[in-house]
């Protein structure tokens, strides 16, 4: 399988986030100032999200905020697709699930990203005017202590119009231990996942990323303590 999603962008967000800011893959200040000013803001829809899942966890809104305090691993990434006269032979970006608490994905108009059910087929997602996807990631996953899942979502090529997206993806320190919740801990739902350094999971994942296997190396379920 061919895979065509070509321009695959970090854009600077809050500056000094992870140490740096990564203006020299972005061209021009304006476009880099641009994105700062997107970034704090889907930065804040991430954290209304977060609040809303605590809530529906029996967790005080706040609950999620300590860990994305100082130094975290949160980055906006632009993908584009060109378009394919025979999209049903190439694959724009490979089936994957994102490694973040949440991820806000915005698109233009073209569909593209598809879910991955339970039965193991896709559904297409139409992007909505005016409207952002989430995606819920590994950390969600394991931080819930399997209440929420992560989604296995994939991009198919456009066929006849240019196609973007932007996922903006809210993860913690490199540092830090990805664990269950204690309070989501309890005889009838029991510890579910040991846990992992966020830093270096996402390293690892970032190699099969770029490898593009077809499975991915690293998951929160390799974290499951069995039943
Ligand atoms: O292009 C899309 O709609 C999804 C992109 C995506 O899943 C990602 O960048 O993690
Ligand atoms: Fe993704």
């Amino acid at each position: 399988m061919l895979y065509i999603s070509d321009l695959f962008l970090t854009c600077p967000l809050v500056e000094d986030r992870v140490g740096k800011r990564v203006s020299s893959t972005t061209g021009t200040d304006r476009f880099g100032d641009a994105c700062i000013a997107y970034g704090k803001e889907a930065e804040k829809l991430a954290h209304k999200i977060l609040e809303l899942i605590a809530l529906s966890l029996g967790l005080p809104a706040k609950r999620f905020v300590p860990f994305f305090e100082g130094k975290n691993m949160t980055f906006n990434r632009i993908n584009y697709y060109r378009p394919c006269p025979n999209p049903e032979l190439v694959l724009g970006k490979g089936c994957h699930t994102d490694t973040s608490s949440v991820t806000v994905v915005a698109t233009n108009d073209v569909s593209g990203l598809e879910i991955k059910t339970r039965e193991g087929t896709f559904l297409k997602v139409n992007p909505l005017p005016g409207s952002y996807i989430i995606n819920l990631g590994e950390a969600m996953n394991v931080w819930s202590n399997g209440y929420y899942e992560s989604s296995d979502h994939r991009a198919v090529a456009p066929k006849d119009r240019h196609r973007f997206s932007m996922a903006f993806s809210l993860g913690p320190a490199p540092d830090m231990m990805v664990e269950p919740l204690e309070e989501l801990i309890n005889e009838d739902h029991p510890r579910r996942f040991t846990g992992f350094k966020y830093g270096k999971f996402w390293r690892s994942r970032r190699h099969t990323s770029l490898l593009r296997l077809k499975e991915q190396n690293i998951r929160a379920r390799h974290f499951k303590i069995r039943e």
